[in-house]
């Protein structure tokens, strides 16, 4: 089932309990290479991109059992290095995470470089430059990454720009050693402190200390139990899914202050939004409101959300300027709105979006993640049948976007495309 026909369908009205996060989860099973004592994780999202991260594990011989659905044992104790040279390591972005963790671990890493959504260019410098500055010898040649550590680490580490997986590394690399390192400009994503909790919990002593973290090689090696942050980018979808078709939705289990500046955008579009310590509701009842977007690293505008959030402007009243800093290429989902009918005019880094009243069905292609999240969005909003093609990869990362629409809408959305 690789395309799919999508059916408009009608007002949102429902509830649904906040998966865990995928960017979360990732960064919490390269971890285990770290560790020594089973760990378990909760609200573990049924998603390919975790799937592929455990095939990546299990090449070390860490041994993965599904407790039920939404909980994993991992179990590091006969853990044996291994090259990650494998095609697997192009299907995800967290593979380049075997960097840091197989050098924490063995003093030592050799893997391909990774894969992940394709949004233009996606370099490994700011990776191989941490891993340089803690003291290792680094190549990357024809697409594979070596590194070893002669000697004593260094305790600096200083990150240009900031990068979420790249700060991982770093982390991961640095935190088995004896001597304290400094990681300074890290990323302020909540998913790095949800993989520090996990840290902490494992007996390592890591800590953020504001924009920086501070590693101290105390090991204890104690066996977790963990349960996963809950995904603000999937919640972020169906909050916007909901301001683009109308009605509401009560999302539980989510803590609201990982998704701030997103609700603020949402509540200037015209959604009327309350929240609590662990809920978030949001109705729509009216056409929404242009606005203008800039994503930035968190706490800022999302840009994994900046392709749903374009969806809305396509349906706006006004023209919206959506400007994609972090990934200037992250424009494939404009081209394929302009097919429904929508008016988005591509500029650098993003696009002019002249609000439409309705979207016209189309054969449209999804070429990652989220511009699958956001073209079935659209779909759901068109009058006629749209059919979707490469709509698995939508798989990488929702867990089941399909029935979680029928659920709220009622409606059935979509069938497979017959041959
Ligand atoms: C698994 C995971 O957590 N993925 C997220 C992570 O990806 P990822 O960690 O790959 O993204 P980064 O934070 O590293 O990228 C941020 C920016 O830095 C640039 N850069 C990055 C690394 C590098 O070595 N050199 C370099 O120039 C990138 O091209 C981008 O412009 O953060 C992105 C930005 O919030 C999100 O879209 C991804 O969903
Ligand atoms: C870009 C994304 O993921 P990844 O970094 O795993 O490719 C995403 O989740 O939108």
């Amino acid at each position: 089932m690789d395309s799919l026909t999508v059916s408009q369908v009608g007002a949102i009205n429902g509830s649904l309990t906040a998966g865990g996060a995928k960017n979360s989860v990732l960064l919490l099973l390269a971890a285990s290479v770290l560790a020594t004592k089973p760990i378990v994780l909760t609200r573990v999202p049924r998603i390919s991109d975790v799937e592929r991260m455990c095939r990546l594990l299990k090449q070390l011989n860490i041994k993965i059992t599904h407790l039920s659905s939404h909980s994993l044992l991992i179990d590091p104790s006969d853990i044996q290095y291994s090259d990650l040279l494998g095609d697997e390591c192009q299907d995800i972005r967290t593979s380049i995470l075997f960097l840091g963790a197989l050098l924490g671990r063995f003093g030592r890493a050799k893997l391909r470089t990774p894969g992940g959504c394709k949004l233009g260019v996606r370099p490994i410098d700011l990776h191989v430059k941490a891993m340089k500055e803690l003291g290792a010898i680094v190549s990357v040649t024809e697409g594979v990454v070596s590194a070893s550590f002669p000697g004593v680490i260094s305790d600096h580490i200083s990150f240009d720009k900031v990068t979420v997986t790249g700060t991982v590394n770093a982390i991961l690399a640095a935190c088995r050693h004896q001597n304290p390192v400094l990681i300074e400009h890290v990323a302020q994503e909540p998913e790095i402190d949800d993989l520090i909790c996990l840290l902490q919990s494992m007996g390592l002593n890591v800590l953020r200390e504001g924009v920086n973290v501070r590693v101290s090689g105390q090991v204890m090696d104690l066996a977790v139990e963990h349960k996963v942050i809950p995904d603000r980018i999937e919640v972020g979808t169906f909050l916007i899914t909901t301001a683009v078709l109308g009605g509401s939705i009560r999302i539980n289990d989510m803590n609201p202050e990982l998704l701030t500046t997103v609700l603020s955008c949402l509540t200037k579009v015209g959604a009327k939004i309350e929240t609590g310590s662990d809920f978030i509701s949001l109705e729509m009842t009216e056409r929404p409101k242009a606005l203008d977007i800039v994503t930035a690293p968190y706490p800022g505008f999302p840009t994994d959300l900046q392709p749903p959030w374009s969806v809305l402007s396509a349906v706006s009243e006004g023209t919206s300027k959506i400007q994609d800093m972090i990934y200037s290429e992250r424009v494939d989902h404009f081209v394929e709105l302009n097919k429904m009918g929508a008016q988005c005019q591509l500029v650098p880094n993003g696009a002019i979006i002249k609000g439409v009243l309705d979207l016209e069905g189309a054969t449209l292609c999804a070429h990652n993640l989220r511009s699958a999240a956001a073209l079935v969005i659209a779909a759901c909003k068109a009058e006629k049948k749209s059919t979707i093609l490469q709509i698995n990869v939508i798989k990488r990362g929702y867990p089941d976007f399909f029935g979680t629409i029928k659920k709220l809408s009622k409606t059935m959305v979509c069938k497979p495309v017959e041959n």
